[in-house]
């Protein structure tokens, strides 16, 4: 088949690269010169695991090509990609801007039939206008699909390779023999739909995911409060299939360029016809409020934060990403700042990402976790990497200045603190379990 994709952001670069992969003929497009030169070069503008092998085996083979021009990628294709983004205009709504642009792009370009594909996170509706604007260009006949995306950053690949579901909706029987054509080798698991439900399974999913999280945080809020442990509360409620193991690790809340912008899209749409969606309002209020869980025990440690330093390990909003977009770890850096306090921050691959969208003169950019934590006051941890999981917590001991450590991830166990003289603060857990015999796996 031959493919054209629109944006090579995450999904349009991780989904073009799989496509080709499947054995496909695959055209990305970007507006952006210097993110197709260095695509052609081989190299690839994002830290994803997995991906910059397969996108050079896929280029080399000749499956794979780029260009900045719409009209040569869609060309030969019979099936076009929408994968440009969808960021939140200041009142959460999803700014629909680059879709618009490359419809009219597309409609401009169109010599003949293809499928045109939405794969961005598109409010209700969005599919509609995309068809109406390429018609506004283009007379002949074309097929419209939605075809939302669920890859996971730090797993792009994997999820795209291994999907859980494909999902797609269309209203036309021959885009769907192509789309479940062309998504066949992947699962079996292929949910067919109209264009409307489509476009909104991507939103409830992406909003029951976020009300899980905010829903095992706040159990493990109260779990501080009542002395349960959140870890062993989740492990309990985890193994009923109803509810289900996954998306239940308390932390400092959900980050990323989807879950915070995707909730709040959810409820513009819902108000948008007079919905008052209270229960995803509190998912996103509980989700702001609970990384300053941070602060108040930095507080509870110190007293005061003024002239103390303190070590931040993690600025992506995940592991396995130089991903900062809407990452706690912004807004417990700008806190710490603002309250006097001098971080020493270190993160394995998102420094230079993080430093792209905040710097400040007083805080200190450390090149290893070691640096970062020598003769500070404090250590938080705010991304689970596997560097800082497997971090000898003896070590973190003799480098601080005051042994107190921060667990906004929960990824020390009492049987690994135990034994050694720092102050433990992880989320809804009780620290009094270190001092008695933990009996428990
Ligand atoms: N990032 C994720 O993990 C993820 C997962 C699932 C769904 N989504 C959704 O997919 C969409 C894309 O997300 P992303 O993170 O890949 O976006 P992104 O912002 O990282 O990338 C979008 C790319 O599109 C390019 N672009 C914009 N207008 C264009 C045009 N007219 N022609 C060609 N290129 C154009 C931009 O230059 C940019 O490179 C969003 O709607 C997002 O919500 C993202
Ligand atoms: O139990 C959990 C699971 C996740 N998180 C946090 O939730 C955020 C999102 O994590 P994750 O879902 O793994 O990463 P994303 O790459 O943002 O992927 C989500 O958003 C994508 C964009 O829409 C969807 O495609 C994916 O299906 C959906 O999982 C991160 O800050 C995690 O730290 C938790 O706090 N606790």
């Amino acid at each position: 088949m031959n493919i054209a994709v629109i944006g090579t952001g995450y999904v349009g670069l991780v989904s073009g690269v799989c496509y080709a992969e499947l054995g496909h003929d695959v055209y990305c497009v970007d507006k952006d010169p210097a993110k197709v030169e260095l695509l052609q070069g081989g190299e690839v503008p994002i830290y994803e695991p997995g991906l910059q092998p397969l996108m050079r085996s896929n280029a080399d083979a000749g499956r794979l090509k780029f260009t900045t021009d719409t009209a040569t990628a869609i060309a030969g294709a019979e099936v076009v990609i929408i994968a440009v983004g969808t960021p939140p205009l200041p009142n959460g709504e999803a700014d629909m801007q680059y879709i618009e642009v490359a419809a009219k792009e597309i409609g401009e370009a169109m010599n003949g039939y293809k499928v045109i594909c939405v794969k961005s996170t598109v409010p209700v509706g969005t599919n509609e206008r995309v068809r109406a604007i390429i018609a506004d260009y283009y007379k002949g006949s074309f097929d419209n699909a939605s075809v939302p995306e669920f890859l996971r950053e730090g797993t792009a690949v994997q999820d795209t390779m291994n999907p859980d579901r494909v999902v797609f909706g269309t209203e036309s029987k021959h885009a769907a023999s192509l789309l479940t054509e062309l998504h066949a080798p992947l699962t079996k698991e292929i949910v067919v739909t109209d264009i409307r439900s489509a476009e909104m399974i991507k939103y409830a999913s992406n909003a029951f995911l976020a009300t899980k999280i905010s829903f095992i945080n706040e159990i493990a809020n109260i779990c501080e409060k009542v002395g349960a442990d959140v870890s062993e509360v989740a492990k309990g409620m985890g193994y009923d299939r109803r509810i289900g193991a996954s998306f239940l690790r308390a932390g400092i809340g959900y980050g990323g360029s989807c879950f915070p912008k995707d909730t709040k899209a959810l409820i513009q749409i819902a108000g948008n016809v007079a919905y008052d969606f209270k229960l995803l309002k509190a998912v996103v209020e509980v989700n702001q409020h609970q990384r300053y869980g941070v602060l108040d025990k930095l507080f509870n440690a110190l007293g005061t934060l003024k002239g103390k330093t303190i070590a931040v390990w993690g600025l992506a909003f995940k592991p396995e990403t130089d991903d900062v977009r809407e990452s706690p770890a912004l807004e417990i850096v700008d806190r710490l700042i603002a309250l006097g306090a001098v971080p020493k921050v270190y993160d394995p691959v998102a420094l230079e990402s993080f430093r792209k969208v905040y710097d400040d003169p007083a805080m200190m950019w450390c090149q290893s976790a070691q640096e970062a934590i020598q003769g500070s006051d404090a250590l938080c941890l705010l991304t689970e990497w596997k560097e800082f999981v497997e971090f000898d917590l003896a070590a973190i001991e003799a480098a601080l200045a005051n042994p107190i450590l921060i667990d906004g991830r929960n990824v020390y166990s009492y049987e690994a603190v135990k034994g050694t003289g720092l102050s433990y603060y992880p989320v809804g857990r009780p620290v009094h379990h270190i001092e008695r015999e933990y009996v428990h796996g």
